[in-house]
């Protein structure tokens, strides 16, 4: 078990040996015990207070202390936008899940992109990833520096140490690994799979409520930031980084996990999505999923997200003269789907199953699938609980591009539009 502060977006405080941390300023002429301050910032120095993030690290060693980068020839599967390597396609599409790989493969190499949008050098859009790893990253650690890592387990817990501290994730529950931040994974379920969104834009909030008040959805002290922790291990160690979609590694001659202090509020974090406080309807009609957002990657457009984070959890269904499940819609924004497990309440004639992934790009038809649409169109409305269920959705101004391997994967389902094939005519008064 690690320690853990509650609360999102906070300025913590946090030393793992008494002392290590500075008191009163940032960069003393000595620090403690000859420790070296650094700033990490994840936003522009000026950037306002409110969107200004940063945490000053105190680490027994530079993290310049290292030799040249040169190119990493591992995760081939892993891409960055501009995804242009197959013509955006309009098609619904929909993927069995990743298998598990075979060989001994871990978190990093695991990386498999299934698609995204914008464009890194911009910094706008996000890559879509999914991961299937069967090995402990031990003496390798990865950064990106293209995005933010919204990481999202569907089957395995994942232990991951951070620069910034461990945080242990299970099904259920995600975790954020900041632009820039050194991490490591180990699978204490000897596998693990799930979805990763590397968000290269603003970085995400929690959304605005408006009228729903002061409380409510994803509720802030929910959000866990671990506290200091290091190693101090004068060991060969592999730094890996993703810089503008290339991969590139260097050795160092320790490990990097070596911070024993730090302050700021750039930090990683976890969050339990079965905290997740639910708002829905008790009257009539199925209303915008948007109520189901935990996080806000803002564009430069207000309410017009670069990436939203969205789920599907367990509920009521109450509304009355109402047809519950969500509706056929053509949407401006374009759609990312996951399943961390049960089922989702569109898509009853099955397909979309847990560690599987769909996409509905932007103006391109989809919702109910025959099953649901017969079924939720005769049913007694009375309180139904939707249980056991967890789904979510990478919601996105820009369109989804897939990758190659997400086209020509035996994954993709080439009968996915048979989902909406029999639909019968409505019959008008004659
Ligand atoms: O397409 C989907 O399944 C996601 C979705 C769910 C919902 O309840 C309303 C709109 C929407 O796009
Ligand atoms: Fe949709």
């Amino acid at each position: 078990m690690h320690d853990y502060t509650p609360g999102f977006g906070n300025h913590i405080a946090t030393e793992a040996v008494t002392g290590a941390l500075p008191i009163g300023r940032n960069s003393p002429q000595r620090a403690p015990f000859g420790l070296y301050a650094e700033q990490l910032s994840g936003s522009a120095f000026t950037a306002p207070r409110h969107e200004n993030r940063r945490s000053w690290l105190y680490r027994m060693r530079p993290t310049a202390q290292h030799g040249a980068f040169t190119r990493y020839a591992g995760t081939p599967l892993l891409r960055t936008a501009p995804f242009d390597e197959t013509p955006p396609s309009p098609n619904r599409l929909r993927w069995d899940p990743l298998p598990m790989p075979d060989t001994a493969t871990d978190f990093v190499d695991g990386l498999v992109t299934y698609g995204g949008t914008g464009d890194v050098a911009a910094q706008s859009g996000v890559g879509i990833h999914c991961y299937a790893a069967t090995a402990d990253m031990n003496d390798r650690a990865f950064f990106s520096a293209d995005g933010e890592l919204l990481i999202v387990p569907q089957h395995g817990r994942l232990a991951i140490d951070t620069e910034l501290g461990r945080i242990e994730v299970a099904p259920l529950q995600i975790a954020l690994i900041p632009r820039g931040v050194r991490f490591r994974v180990a699978l204490p379920d000897g596998a693990a799979r799930g979805y990763v969104c590397e968000n290269y834009g603003a970085p995400f909030r929690l959304p605005d409520l408006g009228p729903i008040g002061a409380n409510g959805l994803a509720n802030p002290r929910d959000f866990e930031t671990p506290h200091a922790w290091f190693e101090d291990r004068d060991t060969p160690f592999e730094v890996i980084q993703k810089f503008q979609g290339g991969l590139w590694t260097t050795m160092l001659d320790h490990s990097p996990f070596d911070v024993v202090a730090w302050h700021g509020n750039l930090a990683p974090w976890r969050y339990d999505l079965t905290r997740f406080n639910t708002i829905n309807t008790v009257s009539f009609d199925h209303p915008d999923p948007s109520i189901f957002t935990v996080l806000t990657a803002p564009s430069d457009t207000p309410g017009t997200a670069n990436c939203d984070f969205v789920i599907f959890p367990p509920r009521w269904m109450v509304a009355e003269d109402t047809f519950r499940p969500p509706w056929f819609h053509r949407n401006v924004m374009s759609e990312f789907m996951g399943l961390i497990h049960g089922a989702y309440d569109a898509k009853e004639g099955g397909g979309f199953v847990p560690g599987g992934a769909s996409l509905h790009n932007q103006m391109n038809g989809h919702g109910p699938d025959q099953a649901t649409f017969d079924k939720a169109s005769s049913a007694d409305l009375k309180p139904v609980k939707i249980d056991c269920t967890m789904a979510f959705m990478f919601e996105t101004r820009h369109v989804v591009r897939p990758t190659r391997w997400a086209i020509e994967s035996p994954t993709m389902q080439l009968d996915y539009d048979d989902a909406w094939a029999g639909f019968t005519k409505a019959a008008l008064p004659q």
